[in-house]
């Protein structure tokens, strides 16, 4: 029997790929591309890495099918984790410790170093049973997804490098499940962060009056909040999911005279600004969205004004809301459901993602691509203290991986197989 298929064998591979630190601002990309080209050549995959910009490296992994002709398989991952506050952590976040119950401490074991492996995982065991893949399958491992994803997945999926891959589907990353359904993701919505600013008259603090500027943006915060609890109310008494609806959340204030000691207190400021993180699901209306905050949240009749420090589209190049058919009309969903199924796997109800993933560069282009991270009985944990995944809720992704990189590397249809839209 093959050692590297042992258990301990898989794990300590995981815990390696864990154990560099590839946190944002500075990750050790290259520590991650040397590990992954190491494991490629183990696995006799072909390997090239891509810097679409200096110092941060993509990693394109290449098995090749009988057929290069039909439309190939992307399982993509990016290699960045955010940033952990060490010290609050159960273990240290890049030691992934492994406790007694068998839980992995690491950032990033959820999100999303551990799909990057099971992909690795599951072609190792599909080569040593001697599969051979009809479609070829890729595997891209890229850089800077947590902040953006800009010099990383933006640029890959704009690339002609990406249009010669000729790929039919693109299988991303999707979050952990409380339950035993595991969950899949056929969308996400666009981040709009909008930044709202009041100018109004200054004056002695002991006044009142109106049109200051803090009143000027306390009308517009009262107004923002009215709409957050109306979206918030229909996912409470379950009429939408948390992906469906237009979620608003205050992330900065900032106003007030500054003074030595903190801010001077009788004076009533002339200006004051509130950040505010918009998520936008693609089936909302982005124009009344577009009104509303034009007309209620920063109406040029308050004295205010605003700006997006980012404002993702929601519709794809061709006007149409981005989105990946989730149903069997879809043969690649179809297909992952099955095999979902097959290895012993349940699923829920496919969801729209509630934040933003690499993903977005892909369905822009109206190309069809599915949220999905194999993490069930396990609480949400990313970006979070403590995050963790149980090995032996890591070796069954591996096990689903291994019948979903089957079901898509043998499906032999061509000219239906686009999969998110009609048109294509
Ligand atoms: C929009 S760039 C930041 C992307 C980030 N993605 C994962 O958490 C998010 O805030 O959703
Ligand atoms: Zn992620
Ligand atoms: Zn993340």
């Amino acid at each position: 029997l093959d050692p590297t298929l042992s258990t301990p064998e898989i794990i300590s591979r995981f815990q390696q790929y864990l154990q560099i630190n590839t946190a944002q601002p500075n990750p050790q990309y290259y520590e991650a591309a040397d590990f992954l080209i190491s494991q490629a050549k183990s696995l006799s995959l072909e390997s090239q890495t891509i810097e679409f910009v200096k110092g941060k490296p993509l990693v394109l992994l290449k098995w090749p099918g009988t057929n290069p002709h039909l439309p190939s398989i992307l399982l993509y991952s990016h290699t960045d984790v955010v940033p952990s506050e060490d010290h609050k952590w159960t273990h240290h976040p890049f030691s992934a410790h492994i406790d007694e119950k068998g839980n992995i401490y690491a950032r990033g074991s959820q999100d999303m170093k551990c799909v990057g492996m099971q992909y690795l995982e599951a072609i190792r065991r599909l080569k040593a049973s001697g599969f051979q893949p009809l479609r070829t399958v890729y595997l891209s491992f890229a850089p800077d997804e947590e902040i953006g994803g800009h010099d990383g997945a933006e640029k890959f999926y704009e690339s002609k490098l990406f249009d010669d891959l000729n790929v039919g589907i693109v299988l991303d990353e999707g979050l952990a499940s409380p339950s035993e359904n595991y969950r899949a993701f056929y969308a996400e919505r666009s981040p709009w962060w909008l930044v709202i600013k009041a100018i109004g008259t200054p004056g002695h603090g002991a006044r009142l009056y109106d049109n200051t500027a803090m009143e000027n943006l306390l009308k517009s915060i009262e107004s923002i909040r009215r709409f957050r609890a109306s979206q918030f109310d229909m996912i409470k008494v379950g009429l939408k999911g948390e992906g469906e609806v237009i979620s608003v959340n205050m992330v900065f204030l900032k106003a007030g005279t500054p003074s030595p000691t903190g801010f001077v207190m009788n004076v009533q400021p002339s200006e004051a600004e509130a950040g505010i993180d918009i998520r936008v699901p693609p089936t909302a209306d982005p124009e009344s969205l577009e009104k509303r905050i034009a007309e209620e949240w920063a109406p040029i009749a308050r004295n205010m004004t605003f700006s997006f420090k980012q404002k993702a589209p929601v519709h794809d190049k061709f006007g149409k809301p981005m989105l990946t058919k989730a149903d069997r009309s879809n043969p690649w969903w179809t297909l992952l459901e099955d095999a979902v199924h097959k290895a012993g796997g349940k699923l829920g109800k496919p969801e729209i993602f509630p934040g933003a993933t690499d993903a977005r560069y892909l369905r822009r282009r109206g190309l069809p691509a599915i949220g999905f991270s194999p993490i069930a009985n396990t609480p949400l944990l990313l970006h979070e203290h403590d995050e963790f995944l149980n090995q032996d809720v890591y070796l069954k992704g591996i096990e689903i991986y291994e019948a979903i990189i089957k079901a898509y590397a043998s499906f032999a249809e061509r000219g239906t197989d686009k999969g998110s839209r009609d048109e294509l």
